[in-house]
């Protein structure tokens, strides 16, 4: 069945009226209304009710209403009065479901009966109004914070305008089962809140408050927790209210995209969205890449880069039919040098990763399903049509096929051009590393897992000297998709830094070729080899090499790890990689290091 998608004014940021239009276009059926957004509107309850009407959205909740019961008789008297006046308001909003927090209040006492006695009475006059009320527990409710004791209280109020309402973060934050939600009676929860979060050791109300994040993007069992409901019975909407800093503060629009998304992700994971069920619903099954086709480059001037990627052993093989745009290419990596539109404000960029895909078109499709903006499929007339849609970041991604007798393939655009190739150190791309905005970093992840099928390793924080390094990979399953996505200071600036890592057999000699070659490479300090000499057991001359060439070196149980980098050219740089089979990592200690290095390069200190 077609489900009802909801997200509270709360996560979004700006205005009001800026909230309800994100909303609308991400998609959602309708909102809660937090009393915040209404408070600050210059917009009369019957003006927004109209807004929102006019957008297609549904004013689904009203919400909060706290410190109700529970209290002494003259206390209740006055929150009956303050409840009316809310009845009031929500008939000119035309929304018929309140929900009620828990108390927090010191007022309020240990005692069930005088607790479900009020609640009682609360519906009842919530009746007379024609409106429903959804008690919901805080996880630091003062007397009830858990979802079976707000249940227990509503069963003995027993009265047909008051239920509970359900929200994942209060309930998996505690660390509760929620097995027993299915035993519910379903018409009895009459609302439905989602929200993940990131694990952590905090105390519960600022980690709410703060730290909330979409399905899909922290560490609860979401789809789990969906199942249970669902097993339940509720057919109410599913609404996302997400308190987070970071979604206070960023662009309203594509936080709601990114939050539709999540939820149809889950959705498809509680298995909603998937098999003949779902029917019109469904979302296309993911195709998971399976490798890199290529990373593309854009530049107004195309010699430094030429110069550094000759040096590093990549021959030109082949020029666009119709395009400034020539292909680069050592082993299996595949480089695209595009001189045509010049790059984010005209420095060397990383503008396009192809994805090899096992279905181009069906990758598209889950894609577009999942709101991924998608790219004009030709850029040419004459060109074979590619299917392109773009990450986050502005990133374009390619699902393409290479070379395969089946599929239209992208070189078909390329007329080989002659020359000698030989044979370089460089064997394959290893990974592409992509700075992301601050305030897109979750929405990545989210996105590279839910649209592209690559698996989210951890999130990995790294302390830099200018600040801190938030790292998180994504892979397909045998590592030949890997893309780091990072966020934190740029070295040298402000402006993001993208790289591409090479993967060689033989580090040392890649990188001496390269600096025969004319090449440049990144400078460590002594300091970071004399520690490595006390932290590993690396034979003298291996050690030199490292110091004469500026490797760097990392080691899990399974292997070794030996890296270097290029210099910076405009915003990208490149890494040679030694990937030792069985090691599974990026060089994370070596980040600092790393990213002071290329700080001190770029401004000399
Ligand atoms: O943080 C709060 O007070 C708060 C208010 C309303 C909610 O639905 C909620 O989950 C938390
Ligand atoms: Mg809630």
């Amino acid at each position: 069945m077609r489900r009802r998608t909801c997200i509270a004014t709360v996560s979004l940021s700006g205005s009001l009226t800026e909230k309800l239009a994100a909303a609308a276009r991400a998609g959602f059926d309708g909102v809660e209304l937090f009393e915040h957004d209404l408070l600050a509107s210059p917009l009369g309850p019957e003006e927004v009710r109209d807004l929102a009407a006019d957008l297609g959205l549904g004013i689904d909740l009203y919400q909060p209403m706290r410190d109700i019961e529970a209290v002494p008789e003259d206390v209740f008297a006055r929150n009956l009065r303050r409840a009316a006046h809310k009845f009031r308001l929500m008939a000119r909003l035309g929304v018929d479901t309140v929900l009620v927090c828990s108390s927090v209040s010191p007022l309020a006492v240990d005692d069930d009966a005088l607790a479900a006695g009020q609640l009682r009475r609360l519906a009842e006059l919530a009746e007379e109004h024609g409106v429903r009320v959804a008690y919901e527990a805080l996880a630091w409710g003062r007397h009830v914070d858990t979802y079976d004791h707000a249940w227990r209280l509503v069963a003995a109020a027993d009265h047909p305008a008051l239920g509970v309402c359900l929200d994942s973060f209060h309930i998996l934050a505690r660390g509760t089962d929620p097995a027993g939600i299915a035993d519910l009676p379903g018409d009895r929860i009459f609302f439905l809140q989602l929200a993940d979060a990131p694990s952590t050791a905090m105390d519960v109300l600022q980690w709410s408050r703060h730290h909330r994040c979409f399905p899909g993007q922290g560490d609860f069992d979401l789809p789990g927790f969906l199942r249970h409901v669902l097993a339940a019975g509720y057919r109410g909407p599913l609404s996302l209210e997400v308190f987070n800093d970071v979604f206070r503060q960023a662009e309203a629009g594509p936080t709601a995209v990114d939050a539709q998304r999540s939820l149809r992700a889950l959705l498809e994971a509680a298995g909603e969205l998937a098999g003949e069920s779902a029917g019109e619903n469904a979302l296309p099954a993911p195709t998971v890449p399976s490798g890199v086709a290529f990373a593309e480059l854009v530049t107004p001037d195309a010699e430094p880069v030429s110069a550094l990627l000759r040096a590093l052993g990549f021959a030109r093989t082949a020029r666009h039919r119709g395009k400034p745009v020539t292909l680069w290419e050592q082993g299996a990596a595949r480089v695209l040098l595009n001189t045509g539109t010049g790059g984010r404000g005209g420095d060397l960029t990383l503008a396009a990763i192809g994805l090899e895909s096992p279905d181009p078109a069906a990758a598209a499709r889950r894609a577009e399903a999942l709101l991924a903006p998608v790219l004009p499929r030709r850029r040419a007339p004459a060109d074979t049509p590619l299917e392109a849609v773009a990450a986050p970041d502005g990133t374009e991604l390619f699902f393409c096929a290479t070379d395969r007798a089946e599929l239209p393939s992208w070189t078909a655009d390329f007329s080989p051009t002659p020359g000698e190739r030989d044979p370089g150190p460089v064997e394959r791309i290893d990974h592409l590393a992509l700075t992301q905005p601050w305030h897109h970093f979750d929405e990545a992840a989210l996105f590279h897992h839910a649209v592209l099928g690559l698996r989210p390793g951890e999130s990995v924080d790294v302390a830099d000297t200018y600040g801190l390094l938030r790292s998180r990979v994504v892979t397909n399953d045998d590592g030949s998709v890997r893309v780091v996505l990072t966020v934190g200071p740029a070295p040298g600036g402000a402006a993001p830094v993208q790289h591409i890592a090479f993967a060689t057999a033989d580090v040392v000699a890649a990188a001496r070729r390269f600096r025969a070659a004319g090449g440049r490479l990144l400078r460590i300090p002594a300091n970071y080899h004399d520690d490595l000499a006390a932290r590993h057991d690396i034979p003298p001359a291996e050690l030199a090499s490292f110091r004469e060439l500026g490797i760097l070196y990392d080691r899990d149980e399974r292997g070794a790890f030996r890296h270097c980098y290029t210099e910076t050219v405009g915003r990208v740089f490149f890494e040679l990689v030694q990937r030792d089979p069985g090691y599974e990592g990026y060089g994370a200690p070596n980040a600092p290091v790393r990213l002071a290095a290329q700080r001190a390069a770029a401004t000399g200190r």
